[in-house]
């Protein structure tokens, strides 16, 4: 699954049959840990764990704070699969449809993202209600290509991708967990990457409503919501985006990583609850 003109249904197949080989999992929850959140898998049990280096068909995570592993485990009773170690489209890789095969029915994405909204503060985190796909818009979208209807419809509807109810509960947890003061609702926009943005494309971003943006996650809930599977997901606003030619404050991935270590052991709690407290089986699509 090295160029994505030459992926079908068959290669996708070739991977999930031989993981599906190698472990006894059957997980019905997929998380992808975005930048430094890997920890996310550390609270599975019973793990197997799988470089993808050794997983035929996988490529190679390239990004620093992204381990390069799948670890299928229980999570209170629920089998989930976790990639520590995405694949940006910068990177050239989508492999969603490999945990459809494995039976996933429920995607919970993660993301390190920077901050447009003047509301928000750094280490908040932003459930996405929304997304802007801004590559998707130009024309490069995961989907292209000649549709494949075993996974989808060649125009799948994209409103309401991120799921209501998720969102609510995800809510109450945070209530519960006592930090409701630094979780936010919002729209995720995502650019290609892989620079940072200029502030004149950080201004526009703002003025289009963006409230937090970074270089992953859409096409990953495009290929997931396209073959039917339920979507949460969470940005960890790492940075504030520089909007002012005053600001002279830059940012850099390790920045980004530095505070994503710092609240990983928050959003872990918040995805282990969700995952114990979501209907694993109420997903009909
Ligand atoms: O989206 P995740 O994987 O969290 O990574 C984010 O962090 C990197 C930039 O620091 C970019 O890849 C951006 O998308
Ligand atoms: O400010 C950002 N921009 C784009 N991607 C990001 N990922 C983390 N922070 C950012």
């Amino acid at each position: 699954i090295h160029s994505k003109d030459q992926i079908c249904h068959e290669d996708y197949q070739r991977t999930a049959d031989w993981l599906l080989s190698q472990t006894q999992h059957r997980p019905k929850v997929a998380i992808i840990c975005g930048s430094g959140l890997g920890m996310l898998a550390d609270a599975l049990k019973c793990q197997d764990l799988f470089k993808y280096s050794d997983i035929p068909g996988f490529p190679q995570s390239t990004v620093k704070g992204h381990a390069g592993r799948l670890v299928f485990g229980e999570l209170k009773g629920k089998t989930c699969v976790c990639m520590q170690g995405r694949f940006h489209m910068y990177e050239g890789h989508s492999l969603i449809r490999v945990f459809k095969l494995l039976g996933v029915e429920t995607l919970i994405v993660t993301n390190a993202a920077g901050s447009l909204a003047d509301s928000y503060s750094c280490g908040d985190i932003m459930i996405i209600r929304d997304h802007i796909n801004f590559p998707g818009l130009a024309g490069l979208n995961p989907l292209n290509g000649p549709n494949d209807d075993k996974f989808g419809p060649r125009f799948p509807p994209m409103s309401g991708v991120y799921d209501k109810n998720l969102r609510k509960m995800a809510f109450d947890i945070c209530k519960s967990m006592g930090v409701s003061q630094c979780v936010q609702e919002g729209v995720y926009c995502m650019v290609g990457g892989p620079n940072f943005e200029s502030i004149a494309e950080a201004r526009l971003l703002h003025r289009l409503g963006v409230d937090a943006v970074g270089m992953s996650t859409a096409p990953e809930v495009l290929v997931a919501s396209h073959c039917g599977m339920r979507v949460f997901g969470l940005s960890l606003i790492t940075n504030k985006v520089v909007k002012s030619y005053e600001d002279n404050a830059s940012v850099s991935h390790e920045a980004v990583l530095e505070v994503s270590k710092m609240r990983s052991e928050t959003l872990q709690v918040l995805v282990t609850e969700l995952i114990s407290r979501m209907d694993i089986n109420n997903n009909t699509a």
